[in-house]
């Protein structure tokens, strides 16, 4: 099977030095062949070797090339990516990527084409790098209905939340050391915007529930206004905060209408995590993923969600999926339903306004006799319940008020909030995170 490798960066550097070097690892890894490498300029210095005509600027001729099976888009971005993965498509190559900025947002475009073309398109590294996540969706797991999906997969994300927690450091300052130390890009927008996490939480929930999604129907939200007090006063509560996918079916199975056809929560938002849950305890750059499903139960997937040699392992990995699958004589126009993607149909999300779930609320107000019961009625009033309510410390001349509420509706606890927004006593709204 001949490769052509897009890009030879992070990722398709470590896939280049999984290729050349095949000993001890799955027989058909040596049956692999890296034919031809496209990247942006020649003479960057490498850290593998790529004999001199293998290497090229000219990424449309390796698209091209009849003599490649199969392309690894590595290079990022969305532009030329998507256009290369289609034009590889149209010469009837298998694709292998781990954009998971192109997928998310070309999805439909891309796997329509490769479903016409007999072609698959797989993306293992798209989504927690290193961590078998798609396959297993795909395959293993494939016979379960999956209830929801919940993962901690932006490692830059989970960094600076852990960094927080240890040192009590606020968010700013550590954003820049991480940068300093590699771990978040020039610009970290993406990552701390929870916009990565929402381009992978839309291909974990199109897998595991069968249909595709549109990108702007995933709300997101990310981490720069989780401030230290915060995560102090969530550690008092028995909780850590955590930047979490959740990709969740709404209601009961209904088991007489199409699975496609129920309602989803899409949501990335940081969330205050018990510290009894599995997900509380995956820290640092650590990817996590929690899959419940029927009649499965809880299944963990833990491990490097980026770098150079987990991301190069789930590529390789997908390369062998199909070196086994070529090699089993399956033709194309008749691909194999465990490795494809064909989804027909979009899945319904559901506002976030409808989302039923646990709030925690930091107030600054008035310290006078009756404020809190103020709140409690101005709560009551809009049918959100009060877990507990505390006067936990003092900010300047104001009374820091911490409050964490029963499960209520998204526009319930919203409405009260904006109510009490308006009160003399209230001060301000000073964060508001939910809680799982
Ligand atoms: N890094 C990671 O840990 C992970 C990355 N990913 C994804 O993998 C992909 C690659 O990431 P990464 O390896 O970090 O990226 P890098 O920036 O390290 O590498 C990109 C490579 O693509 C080449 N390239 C980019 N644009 C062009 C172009 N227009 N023409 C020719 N060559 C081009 C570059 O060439 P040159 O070297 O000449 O500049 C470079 O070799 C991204 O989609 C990313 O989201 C997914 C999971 C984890
Ligand atoms: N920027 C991502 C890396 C790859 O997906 C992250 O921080 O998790
Ligand atoms: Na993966």
């Amino acid at each position: 099977m001949r490769v052509g490798l897009l890009g030879l960066g992070t990722v398709g550097s470590g896939t280049a030095k999984i290729l050349l070097d095949p000993a001890h690892r799955h027989p058909l890894v040596g049956q692999i062949e890296l034919a031809r490498v496209g990247v942006r300029s020649l003479y960057k210095p490498r850290s593998v070797a790529i004999e001199g005509d293998r290497l090229t600027t000219d990424l449309e001729s390796i698209v091209s090339d009849p003599t490649i099976d199969v392309v690894v888009e590595v290079m990022g971005g969305l532009e030329p990516a998507r256009s290369l993965i289609l034009k590889a498509i149209a010469h009837s190559k298998h694709v292998v990527t781990a954009n998971k900025a192109v997928i998310a947002r070309y999805g439909d475009e891309i796997f329509t084409a490769a479903n016409e073309a007999g072609i698959y398109v797989m993306l293992e590294a798209a989504v927690a790098g290193g961590i078998p996540v798609i396959q297993p969706l795909k395959q293993a797991l494939g016979v379960n209905r999956i209830r929801a999906v919940t993962g901690i997969i932006n490692g830059t994300t989970n960094y600076i939340l852990t960094r927080m927690q240890r040192e009590k450091g606020d968010f700013e300052a550590i954003l820049a050391d991480a940068q300093r130390l590699g771990y978040a890009e020039a610009d970290p927008s993406a990552d701390v915007d929870g916009l990565d996490a929402a381009d992978k939480i839309a291909i974990l929930a199109s897998l595991a529930f069968g249909g595709r999604i549109k990108l702007s129907e995933v709300y997101s939200e990310g981490i720069r206004q989780v401030t230290a007090a915060d995560i102090a006063y969530a550690e008092r509560l028995g909780f850590v905060i955590k930047l979490l996918a959740i990709a969740r079916r709404d209601g009961e199975f209904d088991e007489t209408s199409d699975q496609a056809l129920d309602q989803l929560q899409l949501r990335v938002h940081p969330t205050l995590v018990p510290v009894s849950h599995p997900l509380a305890s995956v820290n640092d750059v650590y990817n996590a993923i929690l899959i419940e499903g029927d009649p499965v139960g809880q299944v963990m997937f833990f491990g490097p969600g980026a770098g150079e040699g987990p991301t190069a392992s789930a590529v390789v990995s997908d390369l062998l999926n199909l070196a086994a699958n070529l090699r089993a004589g399956t033709t194309p126009k008749a691909t194999n339903p465990l490795l494809a993607c064909s989804h027909q149909h979009y899945c319904k999300v559901s506002p976030m306004a409808d989302i039923v779930s646990r709030f925690y609320v930091r107030l600054l107000a008035e310290d006078a006799p009756g404020v809190i019961g103020k709140l409690g009625t101005c709560f009551g009033r809009h049918r959100v319940s009060l877990e507990s309510i505390v006067q936990i410390g003092q900010h300047e001349t104001r009374a820091e008020i911490v409050i964490v509420s029963h499960e209520v509706t998204e526009a319930n606890f919203q409405t009260a909030l904006d109510e009490l927004r308006d009160y003399a006593e209230i001060h301000s709204v000073a964060s508001v995170l939910r809680v799982l």
